[in-house]
C-alpha cells in the first residue's frame, strides 16, 4: 500500500493530447522518469482515471469533444478523482488562460512549445509531492494499535467498492468479526493484555486474508471487518470459517470463556440486487454476527 516516496519510477503519468506527434514527444521526455500512458481525449482520460488512478495527468487544453479545462473541473468535483494532480501542457499561455487553469484546480502549467528539461523537472516535483501526500493520507487510514486499516479507511473503501461493483457488476462480500467475551478478558487479564490480544488477532486475520484487493479493518473496539471484492458469498463463507478456526487455533488462553481460548464470531454478507447499499450490507453482516453469538460463539453465520 505504501509506495516509497523516492520511487518515481513506480509512478504513472497519464498524457492527454489529441496530437500523436505531441504524445510521442511527451512520452519521449518522461519515459526514463516514470511509467507513461497516453489517451487522445478528455472523455477517455476521465474513464481511465476512474479505473486506474494515475499519479499525475498532463492535460492538453484544446481537445476534440470535451476540453481539457472542462475535464479538469469535472475531475476536481469527483471525490475519487480529485486527488490526482493535473498539469496543463498548452499553447493557450496568455494571462487569462493561465488564470482559468488555476481556477479549474490545476497544480501547474507548462507552455507549448515545451522545454523538455522544464517538463521533466516539473513532473518530478509534482510526483514527489503526490507520493508524500499519499503517505500522509495512508497513515490517516491506519489504526494506531493494530497497524491494520481503521474505520475511516473502511468507510471510504466500502463506498468505492460498491460504486465500482455497480459499474462492472463484480461481487462484493463482507465479514464482520467480534472477539468473544472480550470484556471478561480485559477484566480478568487487564487492559494491556487485552490490547495485545487485539494486535495478535489483527495480525492473524491479515495473514489469512491475503489477496491484494482484500482489506482487514479494525472497525472499532474489539470489532473487525474484512472487505472481499470479487468474492461471492460462497467464497466469503470459506474465508469466515478459516478465520474463526485460525483464531481459536492460536490457543491464546482465555479462562473466562467457555471455549477456554480467545475466539471470534463472524457474520458474512454479500452485495446482491436487493442488498446493494453500505447500510444493508452492514446490517446483514451484523445480524449474521448476532446469530453466530447466539449460536454459542466461535462460529460464523451468513445472510442469505
Ligand atoms: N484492551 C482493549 N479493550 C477494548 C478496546 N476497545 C474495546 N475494548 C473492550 O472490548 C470489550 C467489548 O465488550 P462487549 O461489547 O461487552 O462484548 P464481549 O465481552 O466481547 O462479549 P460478546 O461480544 O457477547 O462475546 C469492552 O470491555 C471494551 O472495553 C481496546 O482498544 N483495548
Amino acid at each position: 500500500m505504501f509506495k516509497d516516496v523516492s520511487d518515481l519510477a513506480s509512478c504513472e503519468v497519464l498524457i492527454v493530447d489529441d496530437s500523436e506527434l505531441m504524445r510521442r514527444l511527451l512520452v519521449g521526455c518522461l519515459k526514463d522518469t516514470c511509467k507513461v500512458v497516453t489517451v487522445e481525449s478528455a472523455e477517455e482520460a476521465i474513464a481511465y482515471c476512474q479505473e486506474e488512478t494515475p499519479d499525475l495527468v498532463l492535460m492538453d487544453w484544446v481537445l476534440e469533444g470535451m476540453s481539457g479545462l472542462e475535464a479538469c473541473k469535472r475531475m476536481q468535483a469527483t471525490p475519487t478523482l480529485s486527488e490526482i494532480p493535473i498539469i496543463f501542457v498548452t499553447s493557450n499561455a496568455n494571462e487569462e488562460s493561465q488564470l482559468q487553469c488555476w481556477e479549474a484546480g490545476a497544480v501547474d502549467f507548462v507552455p507549448k512549445p515545451i522545454v523538455p528539461k522544464t517538463l521533466q523537472n516539473r513532473v518530478k516535483t509534482h510526483l514527489k509531492y503526490k507520493l508524500q501526500a499519499d503517505v500522509l493520507r495512508n497513515y490517516s487510514f491506519i489504526d494506531g494499535l493494530t497497524g491494520i486499516y481503521n474505520r475511516r479507511f473502511f468507510d471510504t473503501e466500502v463506498e468505492r467498492l460498491l460504486k465500482q461493483r455497480h459499474r462492472v457488476a463484480h461481487s462484493l462480500s463482507m465479514v464482520m468479526i467480534d472477539i468473544d467475551f472480550f470484556k471478561k478478558y480485559n477484566d480478568y487479564y487487564g487492559h494491556l493484555s487485552g490490547d495485545d490480544v487485539l494486535k495478535q488477532v489483527a495480525s492473524k486475520l491479515k495473514e489469512i486474508v491475503r489477496r491484494p484487493l482484500d482489506s482487514v479493518c479494525r472497525y472499532g473496539g474489539e470489532e473487525f471487518v474484512v472487505l472481499l471484492p470479487d468474492t461471492p458469498l460462497q467464497g466469503a463463507k470459506i474465508i469466515a470459517k478459516t478465520l474463526v478456526r485460525a483464531i481459536a487455533g492460536m490457543e491464546l488462553e482465555h479462562n473466562q470463556s467457555e471455549h477456554h481460548v480467545v475466539t471470534i464470531s463472524a457474520g458474512v454478507s454479500s452485495a446482491t440486487k436487493t442488498c446493494a447499499s453500505v447500510e444493508s450490507l452492514m446490517k446483514n453482516a451484523d445480524d449474521a454476527l448476532y446469530e453466530a453469538k447466539a449460536a454459542g460463539r466461535n462460529t460464523y453465520k451468513y445472510a442469505e
